[in-house]
């Protein structure tokens, strides 16, 4: 039998998801929370008032990062097993894909130049940021 660390690495493709934090903005604004993240079940529910019907939905990841995840976070769990298979001469391609404004250069970039998990350049979507060179602390 496999363990879940085997499983995953068994799986070419993984699914991860990012929640950012609300931004100052949305605080002062009081936007509400339509996301919630639950990271120990990998689930993701979204609440939506459509035409006056509450609508409920909760979808499954790989794995799933809340508000509260650091870069470091993300780095340990979902970077380092890829850079390994990166060494060991496997290819590998990390990239971000999201709607504008939800934290996918933050992500990939980090929020200052020093300190970044990966470095990306932007492939031919906006919405998308894909890995393409090295990594570097
Ligand atoms: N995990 C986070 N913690 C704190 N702030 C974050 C986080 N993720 C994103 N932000 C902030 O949210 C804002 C939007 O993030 P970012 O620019 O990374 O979005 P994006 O998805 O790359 O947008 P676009 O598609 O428009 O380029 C930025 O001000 C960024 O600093």
């Amino acid at each position: 039998m496999w363990n879940r660390h085997e499983k995953e690495k068994s799986v070419n493709v993984q699914v991860l998801l990012r929640c950012r934090p609300f931004s100052e903005d949305e605080v002062r604004n009081n936007a509400p929370q339509v996301v919630t993240c639950n990271e120990y079940q990998r689930e993701v529910a979204v609440s939506q008032n459509i035409a006056g019907k509450h609508i409920d939905r909760v979808f499954t990841f790989d794995k799933v990062f809340g508000p509260s995840a650091q870069q470091k976070d993300l780095y340990d769990q979902a970077i380092i097993p890829i850079v390994n298979e990166v060494l060991e001469g496997f290819n590998c391609t990390i990239f971000a894909y999201g709607q504008t404004g939800t934290g996918k250069t933050y992500t990939m970039e980090g929020e200052c130049k020093r300190s970044k998990v990966l470095v990306n350049r932007p492939c031919a979507s906006s919405h998308c940021k894909s890995l393409c060179s090295s990594f570097y602390f």
